[in-house]
């Protein structure tokens, strides 16, 4: 398979290494500094880039017929947007929050106690997530897509980075050191605490699920998860 890879930052590369190990090839690198796409030797995109860029790397994929894997989080404002567009084009898109197999099975779990928890009010969940200081966007994708899963059960309608904020979930968005990415969940009594975690030991996870997603959506049509590609959930 040839693969573009649009941001070739700390994912690309990891993913380039991932690649080419399965006996996949480069067609195109693009960073801050590229200017020209050329898609024609690409079967797949993945995009890992920067949350400004993210929607112009998805279209640009799209317009050139090519099926698109975005990794990138901090846009999703505009991911309806990007649904409509692939659909317009008839072309192929997948985005999400998290790559790994660990956390896709994480999410499935958050599901099932967000579930059981609906009917014990007096606890309380927050979301820690904690990564490297270099990481652009508040909170993370991931810690998103958890807290929707447990707003989709519960008395909250939106999260929060404010601790307090009494129609908000808590998300307490930590930047230290070098931390791949750390998500825990907690489930606070006045009496005891119930906690779930996932913890990243490196890059590994994402930039292997970003490859399992795009040898699988390769010669499919649509707008897929990562729940379709694992079969889960
Ligand atoms: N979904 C997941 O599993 C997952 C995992 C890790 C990271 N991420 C997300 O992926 C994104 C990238 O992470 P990273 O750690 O590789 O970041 P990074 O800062 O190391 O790399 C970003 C890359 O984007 C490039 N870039 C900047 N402007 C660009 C443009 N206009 N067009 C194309 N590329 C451009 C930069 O040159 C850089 O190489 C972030 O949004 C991060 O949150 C998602
Ligand atoms: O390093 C990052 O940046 C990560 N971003 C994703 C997120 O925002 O959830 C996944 C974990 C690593």
């Amino acid at each position: 398979m040839r693969i573009a890879l649009l941001g070739y930052g700390k994912m690309g590369k990891s993913i380039e290494t991932i690649a080419v190990n399965r006996h996949h090839s480069i067609s195109l690198k693009v960073s801050s500094h590229t200017s020209e796409f050329d898609f024609s030797d690409t079967d797949v995109a993945i995009d890992f880039s920067v949350p400004t860029t993210a929607v112009t790397n998805i279209k640009r994929a799209l317009d050139a017929g090519v099926p698109v894997i975005s990794g990138t989080t901090g846009w999703l404002d505009q991911y309806d947007t990007m649904v409509d567009y692939c659909k317009e084009q008839n072309g192929t898109f997948l985005y999400a929050s998290n790559f790994s197999l660990g956390v896709n099975l994480f999410f499935e779990l958050n599901k099932k106690l967000s579930d059981l928890m609906s009917g014990f009010p007096e606890y309380k969940p927050e979301i820690e997530e904690t990564h490297h200081i270099q990481k652009l966007d508040s909170p993370s994708g991931t810690a998103i897509t958890l807290a929707d899963q447990i707003i989709d059960v519960s008395a909250y309608n939106s999260w929060s980075l404010e601790m307090g904020n009494p129609n908000g979930l808590y998300i307490n968005s930590i930047r230290t050191d070098n931390v791949p990415g750390t998500h825990e969940i907690t489930y606070n009594s006045d009496i005891d605490s119930i906690s779930i975690k996932h913890t990243a030991h490196s890059r590994q996870g994402f930039a292997m699920g970003a490859i399992i997603a795009a040898e699988w959506i390769k010669d499919k049509k649509g707008v897929f998860s990562m729940k379709d590609v694992l079969n889960i959930g």
